[in-house]
């Protein structure tokens, strides 16, 4: 008789996973009782469902005004995380600690089970094996290299929108939806070596691209018991276990699944050909590089099929939401700040750049520009957190001290291995402590007077980039951070000098899921839209600029 698992079967296995969850928790003394942090509302939830809100950015602030920059949050069946935005803990745990706060096993299942191998799915040698051979293809030089490419994709996005207005002379479409193509395309076309056909072309691996985050978002709930589940059987046994699960969204995201991991593989196969034929060297895009270095690379620093795989997916998708959003944020913010616009568009069209292909010098030579970038990621990162989770015992020295529930002030915490913790790029990218007392507002011009406008030296944050935690800082920092800023750069100065935004009579909200996107108010569908009405740069407006 064939093994089969019923539905009760699969529901029994659950329960003993939960039931495994709850009596490690409840036999183990919390460390952390002394440090202060909200009541908790729920034992079975904690604050998750406030910390995941995605409407509900003023939970994370209240925590921080109410309780400092380290607070004790609780998680699901009575876990216990911090949440920190303190800037000197934050640079122990992203840099000086970086080693020793990684991802948690949570996401490294998911990323794993999304992408494959890649980056985001492996930890120590194996991440900075990957880090190492990626390095010399996100370099700036290499990147420079890259531009005439984005450009032509720069091109084609404005003739899109250019034909989409037509005679009218302005339209509302839905930007998001525009640069979303334009940014999957640069990212075919730059990183991975392929090209999906012209921008509004139908392609299997468009649809996935499109669907992931919000199937993503439907599944999330059941997100923390991965890596329990994964522990069950084989790969075999786990494949059929999705296969019988009853859920509509469960079904869909294995669909999508199978998506990326086929575009890979076939990429891969196009790759593998071009290198044994020798022509790979001919090829000017990131992947036929790594292919050529990993193939001369010594054995111990060889990436296997697997791995290269698994990052030519994560590369995809960790650049793809992020960027487009990024992009779409800094024009959202121009609708509602039309004298900026008008500056920007001003500063391109007088320094003539974007006409033909620009360099990547010229694209850092304009400082308004780059000053709407800061300030726009600064405020809006697209990732509000990440997780981290201390595989060591260690202190973590405080910038503000800490009243704990004993009344004692602490400039110091210990942390245990296995605590969890969130870190909170938002927040901390907000702080009065390190922005002075206007880091709240939008204001362009505190980049111009200073590569690093920070109040306080000593509050200064780990970022990659320009003391933002956007990109996060340390080993883990964004690697493809200059890709998203020479992307975000070469189609902002083939759009604005050409097009003025305007916002549209739909109410705009951004949903801050695992990357925040733009939503219509009131709209049932769950797919990101941003409607904005663009219209053709008259020759008369173009002159009194
Ligand atoms: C505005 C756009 C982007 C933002 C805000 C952003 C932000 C981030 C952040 C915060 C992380 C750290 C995540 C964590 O450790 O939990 C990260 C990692 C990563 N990003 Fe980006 N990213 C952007 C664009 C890109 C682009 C364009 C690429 C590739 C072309 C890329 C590739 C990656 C990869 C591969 C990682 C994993 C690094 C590692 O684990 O070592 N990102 N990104």
């Amino acid at each position: 008789m064939p093994f089969a698992l019923s539905t009760l079967d699969i529901a029994v296995v659950a329960a003993a996973v939960v039931a495994t969850l709850l009596i490690r928790k409840w036999t183990r003394p919390s460390y952390l009782k002394n440090l202060a942090g909200p009541p908790n509302e729920s034992f079975a939830t904690g604050h998750m469902l406030q910390i995941y809100d995605p409407h509900k950015f003023d939970f994370h602030e209240q925590l921080v005004e109410q309780y400092g920059g380290i607070v004790k949050v609780n998680g699901l069946f009575g876990a216990e995380h911090l949440y920190v935005s303190d800037p000197r803990a934050l640079n122990h745990i992203v840099m000086n600690d970086g080693d020793i706060f990684d991802i948690r096993p949570q996401t490294i299942a998911l990323n794993q089970m999304l992408f494959g191998k890649g980056l985001s799915a492996v930890t120590g040698s194996h991440h900075k094996k990957q880090r190492k051979a990626l390095n010399p293809i996100f370099s700036p030089s290499y990147l420079a290299g890259l531009v005439p490419l984005f450009y032509d994709v720069g091109v084609e996005l404005q003739d899109m929108f250019s034909s989409r207005i037509g005679e009218s002379q302005s339209e509302v479409l839905d930007v998001l939806k525009l640069i979303s193509s334009a940014s999957l395309e640069l990212i075919a076309r730059g990183a991975l070596g392929h090209s999906f056909g012209n921008l509004e072309a139908d392609a299997p691996f468009r649809h996935a691209a499109k669907a992931l985050m919000p199937t993503l978002s439907e599944v999330r709930v059941g997100l923390p018991l991965l890596p329990n589940l994964m522990k069950i059987g084989t790969p075999n046994f786990q494949r059929f276990l999705v296969d019988i699960f009853p859920s509509k969204p469960v079904q869909a995201l294995k669909g999508l699944i199978d998506t990326i991991q086929n575009t890979a593989d076939m990429m891969h196969g196009e790759h593998a050909k071009k290198l044994k034929n020798g022509s790979a060297a001919d090829e000017k895009n990131m992947m036929s590089l790594l292919f050529e270095a990993n193939s001369r690379a010594s054995e111990k620093d060889r990436l296997s099929k697997e791995e290269v795989m698994g990052l030519m997916s994560l590369i995809t998708f960790a650049g793809l939401d992020s960027t487009s959003g990024a992009i779409t944020r800094i024009l959202h913010n121009l609708t509602e700040k039309p004298a900026i616009q008008q500056r920007l568009r001003r500063e391109i069209i007088d320094s003539g750049i974007g006409g033909t292909v620009p360099t990547s010098d010229e694209l850092n030579s304009l400082p308004y520009l780059d000053a709407i970038i800061k300030e726009t990621l600064r405020l809006f990162p697209p990732l509000i957190t990440v997780d981290r989770v201390a595989i060591k015992d260690t202190h973590i020295p405080l910038l503000k001290p800490v009243r704990l529930n004993d009344g004692e002030v602490t400039n110091s915490i210990f942390i245990k291995k296995g605590t969890s913790l969130f870190i909170g790029i938002a927040t901390a990218n907000r702080s009065e402590d390190v922005w002075g007392p206007d880091a709240k507002e939008f204001k362009p011009e505190r980049w111009l007077n200073s590569d690093t406008p920070v109040a306080d030296k000593d509050a200064r944050l780990p970022g990659v980039w320009s003391s933002v935690l956007t990109f996060l800082g340390g080993p883990r920092a964004c690697i493809g951070y200059r890709f998203a800023l020479l992307e975000i750069k070469v189609l902002l100065v083939r759009l604005i000098p050409n097009f003025v935004f305007e916002s549209s009579k739909e109410k705009i909200s951004w949903r801050l899921d695992a990357i925040s996107s733009p939503h219509v108010d009131g709209d049932p569908n769950l797919s990101p839209r941003m409607p904005l009405k663009v219209s053709f740069v008259g020759n008369s407006t173009a002159r009194s600029l």
